[in-house]
C-alpha cells in the first residue's frame, strides 16, 4: 500500500526504513532534470545551498504562475547552459519534519542543444550509467534511479531526518507508474 501523498494505484518497486511516515504538511513544488547521451548521464555537483556538496540533476522551486515544464527548462537554463526536450520521468516527494513538502517533478531528456556550462550553483559533470556516484547523491536517489534509466515512470517517496545540516534517510517506499 502507497504512504500518504502517493496515488493507490501505483505497482510497488522497492521500500524500506523504519518508523511512522512524517505527517502531512503544505506542499513546495520543485523540479529535477536529468539529461543522458549514450551511455552517459549528465549530473551537476552543487556548489551552494540545499543539498551542497551532492550530484543531483538540475533543478529547483517552480516560481509562481510557472508551469513545472516552464521551471525545469528554465533551471537546465540557468543551471547548465542548456535547453532539451524534457519528458516527465517520475516524482519525488521529499518530506522532513517540520518543512513543507518538497513535491519533486522529475525530468528526462535523450539529447540537448547549447553548450554546457558550469554556473554558480552547480557544476556539470558526466557519468557513465553503469557508475553513478550515489555514494555522494541523496540516499533516496539510489532506490529509485533504476526506473529513471529503465524509462520507467515513478512516483516516489522518502522521509529523512535532520540532524543539523545532515539529512538522514528514514523511510522511502517506491512505485511504478502503470497508467503510462
Ligand atoms: N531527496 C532529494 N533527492 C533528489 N533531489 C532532491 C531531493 N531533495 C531536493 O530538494 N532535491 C532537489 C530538488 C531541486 O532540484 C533541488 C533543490 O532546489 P534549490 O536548489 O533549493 O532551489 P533553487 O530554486 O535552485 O534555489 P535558489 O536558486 O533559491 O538557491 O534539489
Amino acid at each position: 500500500m502507497p504512504p500518504p501523498g502517493l496515488s493507490d494505484d501505483l505497482q510497488k518497486f522497492n521500500a524500506g526504513g523504519s518508523g511512522d511516515w512524517f505527517p502531512v504538511a503544505e506542499i513546495r513544488y520543485y523540479t529535477n532534470v536529468f539529461i543522458m547521451y549514450e551511455d552517459k548521464i549528465l549530473l551537476g555537483y552543487k556548489k551552494r545551498g540545499l543539498g551542497i556538496h551532492k550530484y543531483n540533476g538540475f533543478g529547483g522551486k517552480v516560481e509562481p504562475d510557472e508551469s513545472t515544464l516552464d521551471a525545469a527548462l528554465r533551471e537546465l537554463k540557468e543551471e547548465a547552459g542548456i535547453t532539451a526536450p524534457l519528458i516527465h520521468a517520475g516524482t519525488l516527494l521529499f518530506v522532513v519534519p517540520g518543512q513543507k513538502w518538497a513535491h519533486i517533478d522529475i525530468f528526462r531528456a535523450d539529447e540537448y542543444t547549447g553548450t554546457i556550462t558550469e554556473s554558480d550553483e552547480m557544476r556539470p559533470e558526466w557519468f557513465e550509467k553503469t557508475n553513478i556516484p550515489f555514494d555522494n547523491m541523496w540516499d533516496s536517489d539510489r532506490h529509485w534511479f533504476p526506473l529513471l534509466l529503465s524509462n520507467q515512470r515513478f512516483s516516489a517517496r522518502a522521509d529523512f531526518d535532520r540532524e543539523g545540516e545532515k539529512y538522514i534517510q528514514k523511510k522511502w517506499w517506491i512505485g511504478i507508474d502503470s497508467k503510462t
